[in-house]
């Protein structure tokens, strides 16, 4: 494999718990520099993936190589080299901020005064000044979030993984998180990020939709939305519910949800004039054609009906 443009490279990466493929047969070409989306449902195998690009969790199949490092292999001279943020918070609740941080510098091996400098640094980029004595098990959500996030870059790290950041955070902290990591990636760093929020993974530069350990799609989001194999209708009218299972009787219609008071149809991509296809089917509701969200991309390539909402 040509390792020097990307951070992350796998093929066939697989990898079974007794009889279940959490992962099964994935591909990827993470380039250095850019901010890369895990979007799937819980239990596609996003942090299964994850662990096993950290070197935490070994492959029971396919080829893996993380910044020009094979793995299994590498795990020591990686460590140094990568960051990762779990799912769960995974500091010290009964230490304070700052013990956190200066355990996490020791772990690193930073000497003395690199260390006092790098956590000042962190505690102003992270909005932490003020709080170096408060029990992390104290804060809010979101101030956890930043702590854990400073702890995970404080060896400033070429590559970090982030396993669904932002579940525990509110919409607002979620945006402001979101802006650290382009702050992060403008500084060079890669960032490999899984999650289960359309909206996240749509601020992504690059994306792989999991169902069940398959990878079903990868792109940039704008590709993935041009390159949809479904059009999107809109209808407004009265009796939505009854017209959605009309219309999901149908083979041509993939998916039929609710969004306030219109209906979203996603009408396979070989009816060539889905409009006039449809005319007939909802009777003399308004409808018109709209262009495709992330969302309609995670419902064509996964084949499972959209309820409508914001997350899968
Ligand atoms: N150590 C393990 N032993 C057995 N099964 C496991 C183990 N780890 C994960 N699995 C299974 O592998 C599948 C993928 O899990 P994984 O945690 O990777 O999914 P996920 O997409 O990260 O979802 P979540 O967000 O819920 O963690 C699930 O069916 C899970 O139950």
């Amino acid at each position: 494999m040509n390792t020097g443009e990307f951070a992350v490279e796998t093929r066939g990466m697989s990898r079974s718990f007794g009889a279940l493929k959490a992962v099964d047969g994935v591909d990827l070409a993470i380039p250095r520099g850019s901010i890369y989306g895990f979007l799937g449902p819980n239990g596609c195998g996003k942090s299964t993936s994850i662990r096993m690009l950290t070197g935490l969790l070994r492959p029971t199949e396919g080829e893996i190589r993380v910044l020009g490092e094979t793995l299994p292999g590498a795990e020591e001279r990686l460590r140094r080299r990568i960051g990762y943020m779990t799912q769960k918070f995974s500091l010290y609740e009964n230490l304070t901020v700052l013990e956190n941080l200066r355990f996490v510098a020791q772990i690193y091996g930073l000497p003395l005064r690199h260390a006092r400098e790098r956590i000042e640094q962190l505690l102003a980029l992270y909005d932490l000044h003020g709080r170096e004595a408060q029990m992390a098990g104290s804060m809010s959500g979101g101030q956890k979030q930043r702590l854990a996030l400073a702890a995970a870059t404080m060896h400033e790290p070429e590559l970090l993984f982030l396993d669904e950041p932002t579940s525990a955070v509110d919409p607002e902290n979620r945006r402001e998180f979101w802006e650290r990591l382009f702050d992060l990636c403008a500084l060079g760093t890669t960032i490999l990020v899984s999650t289960h929020y359309m909206d996240e993974a749509e601020r992504c530069h690059g994306l792989a939709i999991l169902e069940r350990g398959i990878k079903r799609a990868d792109g940039s989001p704008q590709q993935l939305m041009q390159d949809m194999g479904a059009r999107v209708v809109e209808v407004a009218g009265d009796d939505l519910r009854k017209l959605k299972q009309q219309l999901l009787t149908d083979d041509a219609v993939l998916s039929a949800a609710q969004i306030g008071s219109r209906l979203r149809v996603l009408v396979r991509s070989d009816i060539s004039d889905p409009l006039a296809w449809l005319g007939p089917k909802v009777g003399g509701r308004q409808m018109d054609e709209v262009r495709p969200s992330l969302e309609d991309v995670f419902v064509t390539c996964t084949g499972s009906r959209a309820a409508g909402g914001q997350h899968v």
